[in-house]
């Protein structure tokens, strides 16, 4: 059987260009104010980019690369009114693997450029992949 228990290596395929740069000052989810952003492709996966068209929605998954990974638990949205509790059972972006989220609808395709509604990634956020929204992906 494959050990699963060994390193992953993830390799980007692009990044995020975003107005966003304040990790303090960005929205906690994409549906709560955040700018429109830019994915931005490296060459060799251009191919994967065929078949995105605008209006299209998608789950983007980043590396939300500047946070920390030595948290187990946290008060949901930084509330001290919150109790603490074990971030699986929150979005936090501090935690062991610190993997972005974000649904979001495309608004257009150039090139090896993809421009997507409200994303609350910071400029230069790692993508590691793209999936198409499934009709049954927030349940029956
Ligand atoms: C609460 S997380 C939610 C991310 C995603 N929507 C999810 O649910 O997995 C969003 C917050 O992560 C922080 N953030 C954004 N980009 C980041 C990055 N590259 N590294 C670390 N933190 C980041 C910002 O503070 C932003 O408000």
């Amino acid at each position: 059987m494959e050990n699963i228990r060994g390193d992953l290596t993830l390799t980007p395929v692009g990044h995020v260009s975003s107005p966003l740069s304040d990790r303090a000052a960005a929205p906690k989810q994409g549906t709560e104010g955040a700018p429109d952003a830019w994915l931005v492709f490296e060459p060799a996966y251009h191919a994967a980019l065929e078949g995105l068209r605008a209006g299209d929605r998608v789950i983007v998954l980043t590396w939300l690369h500047l946070a920390s990974r030595d948290v187990l638990r946290t008060r949901p949205r930084d509330d001290p009114a919150n109790p603490e509790t074990g971030v699986f059972a929150t979005r936090s972006p501090a935690r062991p693997n610190p993997i972005g989220l974000h649904p979001v609808e495309i608004l257009q395709v150039t090139g090896r450029r993809v421009r997507v509604r409200g994303l609350e990634a910071l400029d230069g956020t790692p993508v590691l992949d793209v999936k198409p929204v499934l009709a049954g992906d927030t349940g029956p």
